[in-house]
């Protein structure tokens, strides 16, 4: 913390950090955890400089901290912000102790005397005043207000004779402000006995009625928080958790845009924008609006526009991949497209006029084009609008992550609500669908478990249309023959159980368990979020791929099975034969699937399917018995039915021809798809399993490719050579061996810069160049020296992303992780 009092302590006696921390052994109830640097603070408080100690004062007495004193000296505070906690801890260091309070009295020990002050009310916070005061009665009878705030807000409301010590102020807070602190401003006002009566009254009055007492209690306040008296400024640091930039990081890479909305004053955010790596010094250009009119913020916007369109224009002439860039897919703006990167800042005053209707969808276009967007000043209501907007506009899922009461409206209004746990209190928490206590696990949250989610519900919808409509369409096609008379292909029991038993519980295995990429492997490779984002796994053609995967099922089991029965291969021609016979085969083929589509196998899986299939024999067995026959004579009617026709080799061939049938085009399907056109989950799993074969030495090298093209590319290297390539490019092939991926140029300088890095002659790096393509002949010739294991040079980000524009800026990094 950072304290500063005008007129008494100069901006030199703000020394952040002197070796020698405070010495507070004069204060028997001081916090002994407390640390301090600014001697001439201390000094100022033990000669007694008035403005010090009311500056003090005002710290121990403007507050809503509750204490608790277990033993004499031994004191405890309990508050709801820490902010609070932090500067009434620092009065008590100083030697003004918040001991008590009482409705009607605070207590303080003011240098080693015991004080008690009246008080008589208190003006409570909230984040459209974004102040607080108390009005006390000290112990010689005087009446004065002590207000604590944001500094924009008090600096209108001080008297005409502090407009000195503002500058002076203004310029300090400035400087917290850049440090990233968040600061406050302190004040008084003495009142006269008739003056705070009258207005005591009026705060009765307002405090009484029924309707808009918010907004009665907040004039009423308004009227005596005016002409006081600058006392100082605090500020506090705010640290940032473990992780954030980190996370910020990987979450950008993930394609999720992210907005900050925060309370603090501009300076301070912007400064918290740049530690958590939001913005950037490589930034193109960070625009600030900050009008305070409809005009002002219009125009500010429309040249923030109009600037990134220049930009497009400029930076398109001649590049093919800009015109690409200028033509966006349908349904997006033409400013989402726009290269370089721009950061918007915007006011909560200038913000106020951006969210109204005939302005809000110019706001969020700007701030959509931009890639990083930061809202300042903000009350709780405004970060809710700024949400409820998103979602308005944009086809967009919105998450709203928050520690503070403040948060609560806004993470009640977007898609998700994750509430930080932490020393806020629980309001955020109590509003949200998940909650943790560090802001950093919010990537595991998404690109893991979000992601797993995702696919499994995917998988799970596909499956359960699929096997249903394999189930149920056997019946249209058994329509033909029986003249649509209703009659079910199936026994009774068999339509009763397919669903709840047969079928049930390895679709919920997989809906639970399943996995395509590890969890690990998701947090490197944030890329693999997209086709969440992107609704790729699960959409009207994944719905129709589905359905007509079943309808095709349901063919195949009929008509196999009818052409056997029909040219009675079987010697067995009844209805009651075939309904066994399709059925297990059914039941077969969607065990089959359900196995293929599993990507992570459990022993839960393996009980589950192998289960369903027991369990399909044994209750088919069962029914089909004499014994249940004989006790039910009429519910069982397909006695002796599934010994008789399982009985016969030849339906046991139909069933595996049935079988084959459906799922050989299923597994070509996907080979081919695995082959010519793999998902990034894909070549993510081969390379697990490579990795997993070819058990590396432990060293893996990153090769991270900037091409003009803008691909970008991993290859790894085992200790015999380079294993594969993964590519977030377009046109990759999984069987393209990692050079290819790169122009013949960049990857020759590629090599060559691993040549360079170490001399030695690879066997494997020849194994390599055999898997070139003519595009990388230039390389093969070159990589037939190149040393496979780079020296360690330090680790590259999680995944590789950025791209240098034009083909002449082709770099390459390389990095060995191990
Ligand atoms: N207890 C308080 N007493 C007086 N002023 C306060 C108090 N708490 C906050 N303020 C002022 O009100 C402003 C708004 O507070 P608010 O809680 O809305 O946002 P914040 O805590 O600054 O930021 P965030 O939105 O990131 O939580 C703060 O920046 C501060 O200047
Ligand atoms: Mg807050």
């Amino acid at each position: 913390m950072l304290c500063e009092v005008c007129d008494t302590l100069g901006p030199q006696s703000r020394v952040r950090q002197r070796a020698v921390p405070l010495d507070f052994s004069f204060n028997a109830l001081a916090d002994r955890r407390f640390v301090f640097f600014d001697h001439a603070l201390l000094e100022a408080v033990k000669v007694g400089q008035p403005a010090t100690h009311e500056f003090f004062r005002l710290l121990a007495l403007c507050h809503t901290v509750m204490s608790e004193e277990k033993s004499e000296g031994e004191l405890y505070y309990k508050a709801q912000s820490p902010d609070e906690g932090a500067l009434v801890t620092a009065a008590r260091c100083f030697g003004f102790v918040f001991r008590s309070r009482t409705p009607h009295t605070i207590t303080l020990q003011e240098m080693g005397r015991p004080a008690t002050y009246q008080l008589l009310s208190i003006l409570d916070f909230n984040n459209i005043r974004k102040r607080m005061s108390v009005i006390v009665r000290n112990p010689e009878g005087r009446i004065r207000l002590y207000c604590k705030g944001a500094d924009t807000l008090l600096f209108e409301r001080l008297h005409p004779c502090n407009q000195d010590l503002m500058n002076i102020t203004t310029d300090h807070l400035n400087e917290y402000a850049g440090d990233g602190l968040r600061t406050l401003l302190l004040a008084y006002k003495d009142l006269e006995e008739s003056e705070y009566e009258a207005w005591s009254e009026r705060l009765q009055r307002a405090s009484k009625a029924v309707d808009c007492r918010e907004e009665r209690l907040a004039a009423v306040y308004e009227e005596i928080e005016q002409d006081m008296m600058l006392l100082g400024a605090t500020a506090i640091e705010d640290k940032l958790q473990e992780g954030v930039p980190e996370t910020i990081a990987i979450l950008t890479l993930a394609n999720i845009k992210i907005w900050v909305l925060t309370g603090d004053k501009q300076e301070t955010a912007v400064n918290i924008g740049y530690s958590c790596k939001m913005l950037t010094d490589d930034m193109t250009e960070v625009f600030f609006v900050t009008g305070r009119t409809v005009h002002e913020v219009r125009e500010e916007l429309r040249k923030a526009r109009e600037k990134m369109m220049d930009s497009t224009r400029t930076l398109g002439n001649g590049f093919p991949y800009q015109q690409e860039k200028l033509d966006p897919p349908k349904g997006s703006s033409v400013l989402e497209a726009i290269p370089g990167e721009y950061a918007l800042v915007i006011n909560g005053h200038s913000l106020a006029h951006a969210l109204e209707a005939d302005m809000e969808l110019e706001f969020l276009e700007t701030a959509c084009a931009c890639k990083a967007v930061i809202c300042c000043r903000v009350t709780p209501l405004q970060k809710a609008q700024v949400v409820e907007l998103v979602k308005k506009y944009k086809r967009a899922v919105t998450l709203a992550i928050g520690d503070g009461a403040n948060d609560v409206s806004m993470i009640k209004t977007a898609h998700i609500g994750v509430g930080i746990s932490g020393q806020e209190g629980i309001q955020a928490v109590l509003a949200s669908d998940y909650t943790f206590s560090q802001f950093k696990s919010l990537q595991r949250l998404l690109l893991v478990h979000g992601r797993w989610s995702y696919l499994r519900m995917c998988k799970f919808l596909c499956y359960f249309f699929y096997k249903n409509f394999a189930f149920t369409m056997v019946h249209f096609w058994f329509g033909f023959f029986c003249g649509f008379s209703a009659q079910t292909v199936y026994d009774q029991y068999f339509i009763t159980l397919y669903n709840i038993v047969y079928t049930s519980l390895p679709v919920l295995a997989m809906g639970i368990f399943d996995q395509d990429v590890p969890e690990q492997r998701s947090l490197e490779y944030p890329k693999l979020y997209e086709p969440g984002q992107l609704n790729l796994l699960f959409n009207k053609r994944e719905f129709f791929i589905c359905i007509a995967q079943g309808i095709y099922t349901s063919v195949v089991l009929f008509f196999v099975s009818y052409g056997v029965f029909a040219d009675d291969v079987t010697q067995l021609a009844d209805y009651q034969s075939f309904a066994v016979t399709v059925a297990t085969s059914l039941v077969i083929v969607v065990s089959v699937q359900i196995a293929l589509d599993t990507g992570y196998w459990t022993a839960i899986n393996h009980f589950f399917i192998w289960g369903s299939v027991a369990m399909y024999f044994a209750i088919m067995f069962a029914m089909h018995s004499d014994g249940l026959f004989n006790i039910f004579p009429n519910q069982f009617t397909f006695v002796g039915n599934a010994q008789n026709t399982l009985a016969q080799p030849a339906v046991w061939f139909t069933i595996l021809l049935s079988t084959v049938v459906c799922i050989v085009p299923v597994v070509t399907f996907r080979f081919l798809k695995l082959d010519l056109k793999p998902q990034l989950s894909d070549t993510v799993r081969y390379t697990q399993l490579v990795r997993k074969k070819q058990k590396p030495q432990g060293r893996r090298l990153r090769i991270v490719g900037r091409t003009g093209s803008r691909r970008t590319g991993y290859a790894f290297s085992h200790q015999e050579g380079f294993g594969e390539l993964i590519t977030s490019g377009k046109n990759m092939r999984l069987s393209s061996l990692a050079l290819s991926s790169f122009t013949g140029r960049s990857s020759a300088s590629w090599i060559d810069t691993l040549r360079k890095k170490r001399g030695t002659e690879s066997p494997a790096a020849q194994q390599v160049s055999a898997g070139v393509s003519p595009q990388g002949a230039e390389a093969s010739q070159v990589s037939g020296g190149v040393p496979l294991a780079a020296p360690e040079t330090g680790a590259t980000g999680p995944a590789g992303g950025a791209s240098a524009p034009g083909p002449a800026s082709i770099t390459e990094e390389c990095a060995v992780k191990e």
